[in-house]
């Protein structure tokens, strides 16, 4: 009822048409310098929106226009249908003051579709009521490792917000930061990295070879694994990994399925048992050698024989995904091999050491990754009483039980495994009671199977994720 002063100018009267956007007006005065600022095209929408603001620079220092904002006007010109580079010249063209019609970014993320939201996976199972440091318990979501979770601001270094997957309608709640579980972890690690580690002279070291072809080369390569685990390897404990949604067509192949654990966890025996359930269903790997075919021996179903000289042009060519040497001869699982068992249609159970996930952890082969852990040490004595392995001795006939320090290995090197490449593990299955463990196991990869929507990292859809997902795909234009 009071008039106020300053007197706010009138609003534009072409404002009063946008009916269901609200705009803003922002008008910057020109000098040399650019403005600071580069524009893009929504693909999917063709609006030409603001893609980044440079620090320090014109729109930077007017706090009025922000990444994400979508231009309508520039002097009154619509710049619907317009490319950036007419948008450019426009503005080349404007002397003194320019004035922007924008639709600013938090009103339109309001209406935003899936692909503008951030999905994290978790890798680590977070309960606030465990939680001392949290701000505040009720406003903070708990949630279990794998949970799919939709980040709605990552404002605060240490506390984002978040929700669960399709809960996006409730109030977002806080979760740690990547930064702050990080930190966390870090805190709790001397523990476990001055732990006094038990160092054995590699003899006496089992191995078998997938599906119980217990070869002494895949002793040899359990030898090399046992080495060198704990030595290389990022530090960094796994916190979330950003994924993608993926609906599984009906003509696309099955995922690959790797199973991954420390040396007699039980790889082998749930890989046999799955097989077994479903020969038909299931399917695994031949291997490649150099050494000569015995009379017992199948090519293409034992090994495939191949010369010293295309194995070597096939590791030249990074066709393996693992390889090794035993006595003078090569031994290796090439990809070739893991695309043959696909194109029949079956399920893919890979057996490999962690560190090489990284070699079939593309769009093309989805991988799945179990990881599969021992249980605690004193169901570890109870469940393998009876348990008996092939020795790395050359005595082929040698079996023996397992013995107190092999459990403590098993556990150490799960623990290694689980810092190192945690980050890469979609599933974890504690194998206690084989039953249990294989029933578990079983399930969830039918689970996956039939799941009409997958998360799958998104570094499988586009390289550097966020990055991608900013400039559509599009090069910016330098305003
Ligand atoms: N949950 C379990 N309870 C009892 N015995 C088990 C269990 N899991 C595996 N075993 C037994 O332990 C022994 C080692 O298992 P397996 O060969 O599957 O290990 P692995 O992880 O493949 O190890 P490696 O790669 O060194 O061969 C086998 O005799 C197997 O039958």
């Amino acid at each position: 009822q009071r008039d106020f002063e300053p007197t706010l100018p009138p609003i534009p009267d072409d404002v009063l048409e946008e009916e269901e956007d609200s705009v803003k007006i922002v008008s910057l005065v020109k000098t040399k310098e650019p403005l600071g600022a580069t524009i893009k095209r929504d693909k999917s929408t063709g609006a030409i929106v603001v893609a980044r603001i440079m620090r320090g620079g014109a729109a930077d220092k007017s706090g009025l226009i922000h990444e994400g904002d979508e231009l309508k006007e520039v002097n009154g010109v619509p710049l619907e249908h317009r490319k950036p580079k007419e948008v450019l010249s426009l503005l080349a063209r404007s002397q003194g003051e320019v004035r922007f019609k924008i639709i600013p970014a938090s009103s339109k993320e309001e209406m935003s579709s899936n692909k503008k939201k951030l999905f994290l996976r978790a890798l680590f199972d977070y309960d606030p009521d465990e939680d001392p440091a949290v701000p505040c318990k009720d406003a903070a979501v708990a949630f279990k490792r794998g949970d799919v979770l939709q980040v709605v601001s990552m404002e605060d270094d240490t506390w984002w917000q978040a929700c669960h997957l399709g809960d996006s309608s409730t109030r977002a709640g806080l979760i740690p930061s990547q930064q702050l579980h990080e930190r966390r972890v870090a805190l709790q690690r001397p523990k476990a990295l001055f732990k006094p580690r038990r160092v054995k002279p590699p003899a006496g070291l089992r191995r078998s070879f997938r599906l119980g072809r217990k070869s002494s080369w895949a002793r040899e390569v359990a030898r090399s694994r046992r080495w060198s685990t704990g030595v290389h390897g990022s530090i960094r404990p796994p916190t979330y990994i950003e994924v993608m949604p993926y609906h599984k067509d009906s003509k696309d192949r099955h995922r690959l399925v790797v199973l991954v654990g420390p040396n007699g966890v039980g790889v082998n025996e749930l890989k046999r048992r799955l097989l077994i359930s479903d020969p038909d269903h299931y399917g695994v790997t031949v291997p490649h050698t150099t050494r000569e075919k015995r009379r017992q021996e199948n090519e293409g179903v034992d090994y495939h024989f191949v010369s010293i000289h295309m194995f070597e042009e096939d590791i030249l060519n990074h066709r393996f995904i693992e390889y090794g040497r035993y006595n003078g001869h090569y031994y290796g699982t090439s990809l070739d091999s893991v695309h043959r068992v696909m194109a029949e249609g079956k399920v893919c159970l890979l057996d490999v050491h962690p560190s090489k996930i990284k070699h079939v952890y593309t769009s093309e082969f989805k991988p799945y990754v179990v990881f599969v852990k021992p249980p605690r040490i004193e169901e570890l004595r109870l469940t393998r009483r009876r348990a008996k392995f092939l020795c790395d001795e050359e005595d082929k006939n040698s079996v023996r039980i397992f013995s107190e320090e092999d459990f403590e290995d098993m556990i150490d090197l799960a623990e290694t495994m689980e810092r190192q490449c945690g980050h890469l593990f979609d599933k974890v299955i504690v194998n206690g009671d084989i039953a249990v463990a294989f029933r578990e196991l079983k399930a969830d990869l039918k689970k996956v199977e039939e799941a009409e929507v997958q998360w799958i990292p998104a570094e499988w859809i586009c390289s550097s994720p966020t990055k991608a997902r900013r400039s559509c795909g599009h090069l910016d234009s330098w305003i």
